[in-house]
């Protein structure tokens, strides 16, 4: 589904930003790619998605979905015109497609302003807007940088229960965040990247043996990972 393997990547004219970062993900599994401010974390979401130049490694990913952290529309294009060139675009069935479409849009409580601009919309509908794009293209591996920022809390709820149907039917996520607590209840495995290396991965009771915290919560655990990188 993806299998990440990172020598080297960064920015043109930089030395390498990344070193030696290797992780997968599975079908039905959601990882957690954490990390502090500035570690390297939409670097190598930048990587997989194959848009940096300055890249030594591989990257084996099947169809994915990406929903940036800073959705990008088309200026002059309705929510419903971004949905209906999707379609287009994706030519898959669109009765089925138009449906989905529609309870998606309803989900969200996005259905009143289907005929406006998205780039008029606030930062949260904005996002539920992307995330509505990301699901209606029924991807095998969803790529989501830090999805609850903008979200109210019942937003929040709503995606995460869409994953969750997600990875039953199979799909993969890897989601980039700084909510922890959300996090250590809804991923299965976690990468721990700081400074651009690979700290810890695997599961909440790896991390926990790594920082020697036995039971600790993942925010805790965090820390006292953080603690000795500093
Ligand atoms: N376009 C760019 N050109 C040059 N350097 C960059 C660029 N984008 C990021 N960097 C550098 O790469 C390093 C890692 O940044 P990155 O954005 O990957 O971190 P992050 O873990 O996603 O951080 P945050 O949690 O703050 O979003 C930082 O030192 C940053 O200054």
């Amino acid at each position: 589904m993806l299998v990440v393997n990172i020598e080297q990547a960064g920015y043109p004219g930089d030395t390498a930003i990344l070193e030696d970062i290797h992780f997968s993900v599975k079908p039905g599994e959601l990882v957690g790619l954490i990390g502090p401010n500035g570690a390297g974390k939409s670097t190598a979401v930048k990587s997989i998605l194959g848009i940096l130049n300055n890249f030594k490694g591989n990257v084996e990913v099947s169809n994915y979905s990406y929903v940036p952290e800073r959705p990008i529309f088309y200026e002059r294009a309705t929510l419903w015109e971004h949905i209906d060139f999707l379609q287009a675009i994706l030519q898959v069935h669109e009765k089925e497609f138009m449906k989905r479409a529609e309870e998606l849009l309803e989900i969200f409580q996005l259905t009143d302003v289907i005929h406006h601009y998205p780039d008029s919309f606030s930062k949260g509908m904005q996002q539920k807007v992307m995330l509505i794009l990301a699901f209606l293209r029924k991807p095998d591996l969803y790529i989501i940088d830090e999805p609850f920022m903008g979200l109210d809390p019942r937003a929040t709820k709503i995606l995460l229960n869409l994953l969750e149907e997600e990875k039953k039917n199979g799909a993969g996520v890897l989601m980039s965040t700084h909510v922890l607590d959300t996090a250590e209840k809804r991923c299965d495995r976690f990468v721990l990247l700081s400074n651009g290396r690979l700290i810890v991965k695997g599961s909440l009771s790896d991390i926990q043996d790594k920082s020697g915290l036995s039971g600790g919560t993942l925010f805790d655990c965090f820390d006292k990972l953080m603690e000795g990188e500093s």
